[in-house]
């Protein structure tokens, strides 16, 4: 089924990444802290498209819960997974960690990598007000998230993924999901 990607859903190239993850690919544990610029507020939005049937096995998106040992924050080892499904948007809070398994791609064809649009989400007007002070579980995952590592340190994590060229503005695009 062609669908339909229009510009007005598209956020600006550079608050949007469009990754496509094929054989091996992968996104080792890490937080979106460095993406945001208030990460108290920020949400993640990850956008899954790929043709059906799937591809590819594997790439589920692990949430990690959070624990805190001496004051440090840290991935727990209990997670919530989600399957990356066609036409399906996940939102969490860019605070939490999280990462995404390997993928397999026995075919090797572009088109059946896994394909995200991914964009961050964040209100800069409600950190500044008086009521905007963040909940103190919100602020305690933030100020955990601002001591991870930047994610351009993390780019050893994020083998095999492909960047997707994003359609220019004022352009509809539109993305066969069934054929090759
Ligand atoms: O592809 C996903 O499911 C998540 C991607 C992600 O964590 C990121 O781009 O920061
Ligand atoms: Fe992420």
């Amino acid at each position: 089924m062609p669908m339909e990607i229009g510009p007005r859903v598209l956020p600006p190239s550079d608050q949007c990444c469009s990754p496509a993850h094929g054989e091996g690919g992968h996104f080792g544990i890490h937080t979106d802290a460095s993406r945001v610029r208030d990460v108290s507020t920020a949400l993640s939005a990850v956008y899954y498209l790929h043709r059906t049937p799937r591809g590819f096995g594997g790439g589920q998106l692990r949430l990690y819960d959070t624990v805190v040992n001496d004051g440090r924050a840290r991935p727990a080892e209990s997670c919530r997974t989600v399957e990356p499904e066609h036409d399906s948007i996940v939102f969490f809070p860019s605070s939490a960690f999280h990462e995404v398994v390997p993928s397999t791609c026995p075919s090797g064809r572009f088109a059946d990598h896994r394909f995200t649009l991914t964009t961050w989400i964040s209100d800069e007007e409600s950190a500044t007000g008086p009521d905007a002070r963040p909940s103190r579980m919100a602020q305690w995952m933030a100020d955990a998230a601002e001591g991870t590592r930047p994610l351009h340190e993390a780019e050893g994590d994020h083998d095999g993924a492909r960047p997707v060229a994003l359609p220019p503005p004022g352009r509809a695009t539109c993305l066969r999901t069934n054929g090759n």
